[in-house]
């Protein structure tokens, strides 16, 4: 297994003079040239995307016929956000590869995130052949969005170096990766990967247990779980759920998670007055906790609820929409200028 060599305190822009090591297994996450993606959708997409940005040469495959024009349109789509947060230096979209096979895209990899449907058998079978094709030693990430590493490593020949990395949509906007392995997954390989990804310019939440879900994904079901509850029985339309997040607490979230805002509750009394004052409410029933049954009519319902909600807007046009906006929150947060320090 890798160990990590965390030679620079600070994250670092992968430099493209430096002489590649001819040692995957060696390679340290400041050293890292070369990342393989495999899955090309729309997290595969926009971690080739990211990747590209930050000045790695990228190898892609995806099975999908068409997989490589679809790669190359979302990586243009994506390019001029990347480009007015700031290219790393020597940072191109030409140092992409789509490769004809799974085996070349990783032959010469120093690290694989794979992001292929969200399917058990599929990212068991992946990530063991995965495992066969990419050199010893180096890191393999799944981008599974709550399948535990220790099920999806089963078939494996070295589980020891696959870890989870959970990214959010798009990877190359949102900074948040939460990384965890899985039980045959050895500690290293975790650090190491954890380490990568901030080198990298992420924002990196490690795990050492695996928790159904990981974290984030755990706090956004359960807000998902209420706002499906509603609809399904009409208390809500699509159109309020939306607004009562962006124009109220979704615009405290950007700023403070759920935990410091809510210590703003309690007044000068901070968390210690919120929890005496607004605790017993934590019993009434605000939540129903399980899942509502996703039948036809709540799946038509939410389908047409989002198309009225987009007014015409095309997906590309939305997408440019969020883009717009997460940069200017990232901005306006502070974000930007503590990324452009540490570079
Ligand atoms: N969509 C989202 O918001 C997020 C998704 N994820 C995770 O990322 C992974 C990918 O999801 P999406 O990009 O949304 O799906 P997607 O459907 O957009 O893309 C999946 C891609 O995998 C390709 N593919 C199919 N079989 C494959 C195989 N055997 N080997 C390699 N590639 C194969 C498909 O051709 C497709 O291009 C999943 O594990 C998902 O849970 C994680 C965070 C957010
Ligand atoms: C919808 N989703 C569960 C696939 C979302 C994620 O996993 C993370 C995100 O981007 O919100």
């Amino acid at each position: 297994m890798t160990s990590p060599e965390t030679t620079s305190p600070e994250p670092a822009s992968p430099r493209t003079t430096s002489p590649k090591t001819t040692s995957p297994e060696l390679t340290a996450p400041e050293n890292v040239r070369r990342v393989a993606c495999v899955g090309a959708g729309v997290i595969g997409g926009g971690w080739v995307a990211h990747f590209l940005a930050r000045g790695y040469d990228v190898t892609a495959w995806d099975p999908a016929p068409d997989a490589g024009r679809k790669l190359r349109r979302l990586v243009d789509a994506a390019w001029p956000a990347l480009t007015s947060l700031g290219l790393a230096e020597g940072a191109s979209a030409d140092r992409l590869t789509v490769t004809d096979t799974l085996e070349q895209a990783v032959a010469e990899a120093e690290f694989v995130q794979e992001s292929a449907p969200e399917k058990l058998d599929l990212k068991r079978d992946l990530l063991a052949r995965l495992d066969s094709a990419t050199p010893p030693g180096v890191v393999i990430a799944s981008s599974t969005s709550g399948y535990p590493m220790t099920d999806m490593q089963t078939t494996a020949a070295d589980p020891s170096r696959l870890v989870v990395g959970h990214p959010f949509n798009p990877p190359y906007l949102i900074p948040l990766v939460e990384v965890v392995g899985g039980e045959r997954t050895d500690a290293t390989a975790v650090a190491w990967a954890a380490r990568f990804y901030e080198v990298a310019g992420k924002s990196v939440i490690t795990m050492d247990n695996e928790v159904p879900g990981f974290i984030a994904n755990r706090l956004q079901e359960a807000l998902w779980r209420e706002a499906l509850h509603m609809v399904a029985s009409g208390e809500a339309t699509v159109r309020d759920i939306d607004l009562s997040i962006t124009e109220g607490p979704g615009l405290r979230w950007a700023v403070m998670g759920p935990m410091l805002t809510f210590a703003l509750a309690g007044g000068e009394g901070g968390m210690a007055h919120m929890l005496d004052h607004f605790g017993p409410s934590l019993k009434s029933p605000w939540t129903r906790l399980e899942a509502p049954e996703l039948d036809k009519e709540l799946y038509d319902a939410v389908v047409a609820g989002c198309d009225e909600a987009a007014d015409g807007r095309s997906i590309a046009d939305l997408v440019t929409e969020r883009d717009r906006g997460v940069i200017e929150v990232l901005r306006a947060t502070g974000r930007l200028d503590r990324e452009e320090d540490s570079r």
